[in-house]
């Protein structure tokens, strides 16, 4: 029987130990938020610093809302292999061009309505935006992200020809039950925390980290 590795990015790190604890426990990527209204925002120069302490195999993510085609350039040539996550409104045409012109993938958020994800067209989004590596699904709060909120996963359609990301108030206590509802739905699914594994915003907790990955290879295991 094969069982089916479900990725684990997690996000908003402003420490090194969080860093070096998110990847000893078996975080596939660590994403760094350079949104300055976010309250676990880095700066460029934060984040490479942070980055240079990922093992191999473990990707860095850098994060924008509606940045400046400059500054993501300034960010990528900082960061060697980071993936690019546009969380704003940024157009389909932006986010290729910017993979493009920096030779990196990215992913795109979807910002899900709480309790009327069946109003969002998750299908048309994953269309026009199929350069995309993966469609981030995020629940839509104020501030465009790292909300610690969950959508209705099961008014999601039933089929996305993409590779989804589960996001949006992922704990150690709900990510299974994620797992199970996106799965069917999706060629391949990953999951994404951060408020999740925090003791404070941008603080993480090495234990909730741990409990997160052991609660997905638990889901795995048992599919
Ligand atoms: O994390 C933030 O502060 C943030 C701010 C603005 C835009 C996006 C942000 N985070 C994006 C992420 O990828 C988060 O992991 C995602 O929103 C899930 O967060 P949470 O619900 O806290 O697990």
């Amino acid at each position: 029987m094969t069982v089916q590795r479900t990725r684990i990015k997690m996000c908003g790190f402003t420490r090194e130990a969080d860093v070096q604890a998110a990847a000893l426990a078996g975080a596939d990527a660590v994403g760094f938020v350079l949104y300055p209204p976010s309250p676990r925002h880095v700066s460029i120069e934060r984040a490479a610093e942070l980055a240079q302490l990922l093992p191999a195999f473990v990707s860095p993510v850098l994060l924008f809302v509606n940045d400046s085609a400059e500054r993501i350039r300034q960010a990528c040539a900082a960061v060697p292999g980071a993936v690019l996550q546009f969380h704003g409104d940024e157009t389909p045409e932006f986010c290729e061009a910017m993979s493009q012109a920096t030779g990196r993938p990215h992913l795109k958020a979807a910002r899900i309505p709480l309790t009327e994800a069946a109003r969002f067209d998750l299908v048309k989004f994953a269309e026009i935006h199929q350069k995309a590596q993966a469609i981030l699904l995020d629940a839509h709060v104020d501030g465009y992200g790292g909300g610690g909120k969950t959508f209705n996963w099961s008014l999601l359609p039933p089929s996305v020809n993409a590779h989804l990301v589960l996001s949006g108030g992922l704990t150690p206590a709900n990510v299974a039950d994620g797992i199970r509802a996106l799965r069917p739905r999706a060629r391949s699914l990953a999951v994404d925390v951060s408020s999740g594994i925090e003791a404070g915003k941008g603080l993480k907790d090495a234990d909730q980290i741990r409990q997160f990955v052991l609660a997905v290879r638990a889901a795995d295991n048992a599919s």
